[in-house]
């Protein structure tokens, strides 16, 4: 590992507390009455009701999404037999995973137990805490006799993740590179190193796809596995032992179509990958070093299919694109156990998503080359918001249709969007809006650069590679700042900084400054005065004269004022002449966006309709179908004071303008959220779903609720996002956090680029 990434992972590990989880409670605990609810003498029913009926457990308990990631640290990753404690750092951050991709709750247990017997013992005897068991990192042999055990004894899903969860994704990787190189299955010859759990389990996932065993030779630290041997063998081993003279890997790889790697870093040179098939398909998955990287592999095979288990190549087979939605399905419909079934219609929903037509927003984040199935792209991306969404469903089905649920969903539809809104709650959903960012790196401008929130956004912004930032401060401040808050960057190099006291464009700017403004009362005199000492001026400048691509500011004053000096510099959109500010909350419920939080007081109904315009537009942008509810306290006609009467005549218009667009109104928040609500006061609304598109009808209504519902609710937000400027310029407020910080640098950043290829394509 590169130093710089070690010293990253074990800061990262250190502070700010040290690891990566925490247990939250999901209860208030504030009052006594909680605390006689929460436990003596409430919580006293529950457990009678469990001690009656132990499927209570799984309403009154969290049991039914708990997950036991359980090792014994005899295999931990390609690092070997490192034991239980060593594990732990990797079991918490399989937690992680399981929580971040699927809200999958997870203790982590780390077991000191090497033989099979106790091991299989203890496991069993939490079948009381979990709804289900994720295996971890137990070493071959011993982790077939384990798992065979505990899926007889318990009556919860038991999966060895390095196991089936490899073999899965294996299986998917396979599947469409064999498409690629237009081979068959049934006619291919494999070389396998590492005969342990990840190999068996993998073989077997071949052979069931179709693969001929006698096409497979593998291979392990004794040398190859042939018919006859004693050295280091057992009986999974054994029914893979094949008649052969080969002793060697270098001599089994030679003609071969498919290398399988899932032994240790290093031990395959580019000599034997030469000696392999056209078109070889090489999988080298040891973690974290594969047994060959990628480009020694290119150097002499420029023909090869490469993948590793890593997320700095492309084609990272990993079992993380297995572990959290098989068993997001599994618990969803309480299933006894993951069957064949279930794992296959895992490998075909994997093997799919990678050839189906992406979403918009994946297909912005990833670009086409990226995204366009093919020897680069073979399996979906850890980060691919799809994957929960196809693959829980897909299993949850399997599950059903093979009768191992004891809670069948009935409504698929209704699961799929329930999926959906935990994306977006995670903020998931931002992360293709990363990775866009990142494949064309856009300037952004930052007005308050010598901020503490700005300058820890920066490092996490340069560590990602969302955005070059560009600094508007004084650079001894900065360089002081960067030193007290220990952040890591080189102010000098890995940022631009435009020092308002002192730079050589200062003519240039205040010039242009003068020249869009001297109609307005500025004087050539208070031009320079207010480019040396107003920020968000010189970073709205800077986007004008293409030194920068897009501006942060409001860390620091008054939102209206920036909104006037983004309206003075960078101005309206083409045909427009508003500019409004729509915010995001994302909820337990669902996510919502709710506008105008920031810019207009109180818009006229022609103003509304422009202002809804422009934020379905912007829901559309990240890959929603805008459901938009006008706001009043009004219910369809029940008021008919001035702001109803707005709302109603902002809907006629809108239905004139925009007669595709899912809008209503006037109507009350409640009756926009609550469909039955609706439905039983005004059937006929022409909105059928439950609005994501909230429009208020003044700025002080949207405001108060937006920030109500994001305390109160505990929301995550992401915004204000300013909608209507000619270029990207975003005005935060003073509560913003690093996150939030973080998330409109990237929007900004992919709005830069959307309007340059929107400018090259009318250059065109
Ligand atoms: N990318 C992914 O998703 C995953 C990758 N892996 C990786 O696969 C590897 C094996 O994991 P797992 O199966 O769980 O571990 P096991 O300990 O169960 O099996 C390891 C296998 O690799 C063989 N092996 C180890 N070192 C060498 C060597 N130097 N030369 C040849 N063979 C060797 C062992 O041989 P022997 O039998 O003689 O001891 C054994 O057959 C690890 O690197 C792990 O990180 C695992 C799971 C998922
Ligand atoms: C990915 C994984 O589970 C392993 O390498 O062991
Ligand atoms: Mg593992």
């Amino acid at each position: 590992m590169k130093d710089k990434l070690k010293e990253a992972a074990l800061e990262y590990h250190r502070s700010p507390r040290p690891g990566k989880i925490k247990i939250t409670p999901t209860k208030a605990l504030t009052t006594s009455r909680d605390l006689a609810l929460a436990y003596s003498p409430g919580v006293a029913a529950a457990s009678e009701l469990i001690a009656e009926d132990p499927a209570e457990a799984g309403n009154m308990t969290a049991r039914s999404n708990l997950v036991g990631v359980v090792t014994n640290g005899t295999a931990v990753l390609g690092l070997g037999d490192i034991g239980p404690l060593a594990a732990k750092p990797v079991m918490e951050g399989k937690g992680v995973l399981f929580k971040k991709f699927a809200d999958i709750d997870v203790f982590d247990i780390e077991i000191d137990e090497r033989d099979p017997k106790k091991l299989i013992d203890i496991v069993a005897s939490l079948g009381p805490t979990f709804g289900g068991i994720n295996l971890e990192d137990i070493k071959a042999p011993e982790c077939f006799e384990v798992e065979a055990a505990l899926r007889e004894r318990m009556n919860i899903p038991v999966f060895h993740d390095d196991q089936h969860g490899t073999a899965i994704i294996v299986a998917a990787a396979v599947t469409n590179a064999l498409e690629l190189v237009e081979k068959d299955i049934g006619e291919v010859k494999l070389a396998a190193s590492g005969a342990g759990a990840a190999g068996m389990a993998c073989l077997d996932l071949l052979v069931k796809l179709g693969m001929k065993r006698e096409n497979i030779t593998v291979s392990d630290k004794a040398g190859v596995v042939y018919e006859g041997r004693v050295e280091d063998m057992d009986p999974r081993k054994a029914q893979y032992a094949t008649p052969t003279e080969k002793r060697t890997l270098a001599e089994i790889l030679e003609g071969v179509d498919i290398f399988l790697g899932v032994s240790a870093g290093g031990i395959v040179t580019g000599e034997m990958i030469a000696s392999m098939a056209e078109r070889p398909i090489v999988l080298a998955l040891a973690n974290p070093v594969p047994e060959i990287m990628p480009d020694e592999v290119l150097a002499v095979r420029p023909d090869a299919i490469i993948a590793t288990g890593r997320s700095d190549f492309p084609n990272q087979v990993n079992n993380v694109l297995c572990f959290p939605f098989i068993f997001r399905g599994a618990l969803d419909v309480g299933a006894t156990g993951i069957n064949d079934e279930m794992q296959m219609a895992c490998v075909n929903a994997l093997a799919e998503l990678t050839r189906k037509e992406v979403s918009p927003v994946s297909a912005a984040a990833y670009g086409e080359e990226n995204l366009k199935f093919g020897p680069q792209y073979l399996i979906p991306k850890p980060f691919d918001p799809r994957l929960l969404v196809q693959l829980a469903p897909a299993v949850a089905r399997a599950a059903i249709e093979s009768g191992v649920a004891t809670r069948p969903i009935e409504n698929m539809e209704a699961y799929r969007e329930k999926l959906e809104q935990f994306l977006w709650r995670t903020g998931i959903l931002m992360k293709p809006i990363y990775d866009a960012a990142r494949r064309d790196i856009k300037r952004i401008a930052f007005a308050e650069g010598e901020e503490e929130v700005i300058l820890r956004a920066v490092q996490i912004i340069l560590d990602d590679c969302v955005a070059k930032p560009v600094l508007i401060g004084r650079p001894s401040v900065i360089a002081q700042r960067v030193e007290k808050l220990g952040l890591r960057f080189d102010p000098e190099s890995d940022v631009e900084i435009v020092n308002p006291e002192y730079d050589p464009r200062f003519r240039e700017y205040w010039t242009l400054y003068h020249s869009l403004m001297e109609r307005k009362g500025v004087s050539p005199v208070l031009a320079k005065a207010i480019v040396r000492t107003r920020n968000s001026v010189i970073a709205a400048l800077s986007v004008k004269r293409g030194d920068a691509d897009g501006l942060i500011c409001g860390i620091v004053g008054r939102y209206q004022d920036k909104v006037e000096r983004i309206r003075d510099v960078i101005g309206v959109q083409n045909g427009g002449d508003i500019m409004a500010a729509l915010s995001v909350l994302g909820t337990e419920e669902g996510t919502y966006f709710v506008c105008d939080t920031q810019v207009n007081a109180d818009p006229s109904a022609e103003e509304i309709v422009e202002i809804t315009l422009m934020a379905a537009e912007k829901v559309r942008h990240f890959g929603l179908v805008p459901r938009v509810a006008l706001l009043s306290h009004s219910s369809f006609g029940s008021h008919d004071d001035v702001q109803a009467q707005k709302m109603r005549r902002a809907l006629d218009l809108l239905l004139e303008r925009a007669p595709d667009l899912e809008v209503d109104g006037e109507m009350p928040a409640d009756m926009a959220i609550d469909v039955e609500y609706r439905r039983r006061v005004f059937p006929n609304s022409r909105l059928k779903a439950p609005a994501n598109l909230l429009v208020m009808p003044t700025l002080g209504a949207a405001h108060i609720a937006y920030n109500l519902a994001r305390v109160v609710g505990n929301a995550v937000a992401v915004g204000p996002i300013l909608l209507g400027t000619a270029q990207p310029a975003h005005i935060l407020t003073p509560s913003a956090t690093v996150r939030r910080v973080v998330n409109m640098t990237a929007l900004a950043a992919v709005e830069a680029q959307l309007l340059e290829s929107k400018q090259q394509e009318k250059d065109r």
